[in-house]
């Protein structure tokens, strides 16, 4: 089936198919090049990576709408009802205007301000589990602005049993607090089991919205990101494809995915981005691997790492890792002015630099 005519437009070139022992995963349905941008997606659903509990003078720098870096003194606006200086700032009056008729409703900011005031939550729960009881308020709002988003959501991969257990036990938690919330007339709380599923939708398929890299290497997240297409990509360590996200850059669809081909793939490939950095450890990637997404690498994939130094690997680090002093980003070509040509610059997806490669 293609994914254009079934999953809301993304490009022709993937098809989406079921995959033995990986569930449903993307191919190529014509042959790809390298750089050539295989899918720009826009995301259903964000939430702030902020934690709920107001640190003195610490606030978001992000708007809590588009999650562009805010510049000082540029227009910024509040949320009329909250002004909430986590995440009820934005950048610019559209930014206000959608955040306040789907992302940051009355709903949304009214839950919020009960979640800030659950001292359980805020004072004795750990930033993550704060950020999830975030990420439900989002889920829920979502359901009753785009239920047919909400649908999609609740349709994506939720991973193995593994996951599974500590989602339900985060569940036990968060479920009497979330329903608690003043939800509309007319809409019951959701059950134990939907909030424990919709945790684990989150840990398999949110993309972090990423911080520039520092100096040292490190790449904070400002924000996550749920997509209805991207969630489809399986993972593989040796990717054929990787994501650029470009969130203060533009103006229209900042928060958009956009993955892009490493390499040439011919038709009926595959197409895998790996789900975190490519420079992490192999024992690294095996236990978040089983820990987040419930599945061991190898058992399906047609290479196999044995270690850090087996030839695939290294091949791959050599040509298509960013050799920049802490960064180990993902190179990939940058898309060619028509799918016949290649370019031969390189865009690192962390840092951002440009390399020349000799083809
Ligand atoms: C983001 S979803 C990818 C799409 C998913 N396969 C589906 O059917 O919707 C992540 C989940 O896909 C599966 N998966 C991804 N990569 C895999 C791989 N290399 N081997 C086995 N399962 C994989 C795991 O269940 C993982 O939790």
């Amino acid at each position: 089936m293609a994914v254009a005519e079934n999953h809301g437009g993304i490009s022709t070139a993937l098809k989406l198919v079921d995959i033995e022992g990986k569930g449903r995963g993307l191919v190529a349905s014509q042959p790809v090049k390298g750089g050539q941008i295989v899918l720009r997606d826009s995301p259903i659903l964000t939430y702030s990576s902020f934690s709920l509990k107001q640190r003195q003078g610490v606030y978001s720098r992000y708007c809590g709408h588009c999650y562009k870096l805010l510049v000082t003194g540029n227009g910024t606006l509040a949320c009329p009802t909250c002004s909430h200086p986590d995440d009820a700032i934005f950048c610019s009056s559209k930014c206000q205007s959608s955040a306040l008729g789907f992302s940051h409703t009355p709903w949304v900011c009214q839950s919020l301000s009960y979640l800030r005031n659950c001292p359980v939550l805020v004072d004795q729960q750990p930033e993550d589990r704060q950020i999830q009881a975030r990420y439900l308020v989002a889920a829920f709002n979502l359901a009753m602005v785009s239920p047919s988003s909400f649908q999609t959501l609740i349709s994506l991969d939720g991973g193995g049993p593994q996951g599974g257990e500590r989602d339900f036990n985060a569940a036990i938690f968060l479920h009497p607090i979330i329903s608690s919330l003043p939800f509309p007339e007319g809409l019951s709380a959701p059950s134990l089991d939907i909030t424990a599923a919709l945790l684990s939708k989150d840990r398999c398929n949110a993309f972090g919205l990423m911080e520039p890299l520092t100096e040292h290497g490190e790449r904070s997240v400002r924000a996550y990101a749920i997509y209805r297409n991207a969630s489809f990509f399986n993972h593989d360590c040796l990717p054929n494809a990787c994501r650029f996200d470009y969130v203060d850059g533009g103006t229209e669809g900042n928060t958009d995915m956009i993955i892009r081909m490493i390499h040439d793939v011919p038709e009926g490939r595959e197409i895998c981005l790996s789900y975190f950095p490519v420079n992490f450890s192999y024992p690294q990637r095996q236990k978040r691997l089983l820990d987040d997404y419930g599945f061991s690498y190898g058992e399906n994939n047609e290479i196999e790492l044995d270690g850090d130094d087996d030839f695939p690997h290294t091949y791959f680090f050599v040509r298509f890792v960013c050799d920049k002093e802490n960064c180990g980003g993902t190179l990939a070509p940058l898309p060619p002015s028509n799918y016949n040509n290649t370019t031969n610059v390189m865009e690192c997806n962390a840092c951002g630099s440009l390399k020349k490669e000799e083809l």
